[in-house]
C-alpha cells in the first residue's frame, strides 16, 4: 500500500507541452527538489537545463523521443534517443506508433519499439495513447509493448482531453503482465485517484507541473503542514 508521504517517490514532474518556457522547466526542477518527484521530464531541448537546475539531487532526468504523436519514422526514434541518452537521459518517454496500431500493422509497430528499446541502455516507456484505444485496444497495445520487450507502459501524453482512469491502469496491468511496469499519465487530478492507481498496478505517474502543483497542494493540506510551495516562488 502506498502512502501520502511516499507518493511523491513516484511521480515524474513533466513540462513537455509546445508553450513550456525554461521558467517552466526551472520551476518544475524547484518543485521536484523540494518533494523528491522520481525525475523531471521535458522536451529534448531542455534535457540539459533540467540536469544544470538538479545537480547533487537524487533525481532520474527523463525526456521524450516520437513525441507527442508517434508517427515518426523508427530511425529517427531511435536517433533521438540516443541522442538523449548521450545528452544524460536516464529514462526516455516514446510514443507508440498509434496509428501503425490501429492499422492492424502490429508487426512495425512493435518493431518500432523494439528498436527504441535496444537502441538505448536507459529504461523506454512506450506511451500508447489511451485516450485514442477502447478497452481491447488498451489491453491489446499493453500486451505488444510487453512483448517488444519494453521495460514500461505508459498510458497517455495527456495531450488528447480522456484522462487516464483507474480502470485503464488495471487493464494495463493485467495485460502487461508482471514483468512490465505501468505508468498512468495524463489528466491525472487528484491524490485518492493516484493511490487506487497504485494499488491497480501504477508504479510512476506522470504529471504536467501545474497539476503537479496542485497535488502537491492538497498533499501538503492532508499531511497538515505547510505549502512547500510558498517557500520555493
Ligand atoms: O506525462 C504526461 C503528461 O505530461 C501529463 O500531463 P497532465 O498532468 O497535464 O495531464
Amino acid at each position: 500500500m502506498v502512502s501520502l508521504e511516499t507518493l511523491p517517490d513516484m511521480i515524474d514532474i513533466t513540462a513537455v507541452a509546445a508553450d513550456t518556457r525554461l521558467s517552466d522547466v526551472d520551476r518544475i526542477c524547484d518543485i521536484a527538489k523540494a518533494y523528491h518527484c522520481a525525475s523531471t521530464i521535458t522536451l529534448p531541448c531542455y534535457l540539459a537545463r533540467t540536469m544544470k537546475n538538479t545537480i547533487g539531487y537524487e533525481l532520474l532526468h527523463g525526456s521524450v523521443t516520437g513525441f507527442p504523436y508517434g508517427g515518426e519514422l523508427t530511425s529517427t526514434k531511435v536517433y533521438e534517443a540516443k541522442q538523449l541518452e548521450l545528452l544524460g537521459a536516464q529514462e526516455i518517454d516514446m510514443v507508440m506508433n498509434i496509428g501503425a496500431f490501429l492499422s492492424g500493422n502490429l508487426k512495425y509497430t512493435k518493431q518500432d519499439i523494439t528498436a527504441v528499446c535496444e537502441a538505448v541502455k536507459v529504461p523506454v516507456k512506450v506511451i500508447i495513447e489511451t485516450a485514442l484505444l477502447d478497452e481491447a485496444q488498451i489491453a491489446k497495445a499493453s500486451e505488444l509493448v510487453a512483448s517488444a520487450g519494453a521495460p514500461w507502459v505508459k498510458s497517455s501524453t495527456g495531450f488528447h482531453g480522456k484522462p487516464t482512469t483507474v480502470e485503464i491502469v488495471r487493464i494495463m496491468k493485467e495485460a502487461a503482465g508482471e514483468n512490465v511496469k505501468v505508468k498512468a499519465a495524463g489528466g491525472i487530478r487528484d491524490l485518492d485517484t493516484m493511490l487506487e492507481m497504485a494499488d491497480a498496478g501504477a508504479e510512476r505517474f506522470g504529471l504536467g507541473g501545474r497539476s503537479c502543483e496542485n497535488i502537491f497542494l492538497e498533499l501538503d493540506r492532508r499531511l497538515g503542514r505547510e505549502n512547500l510551495m510558498e517557500y520555493i516562488k
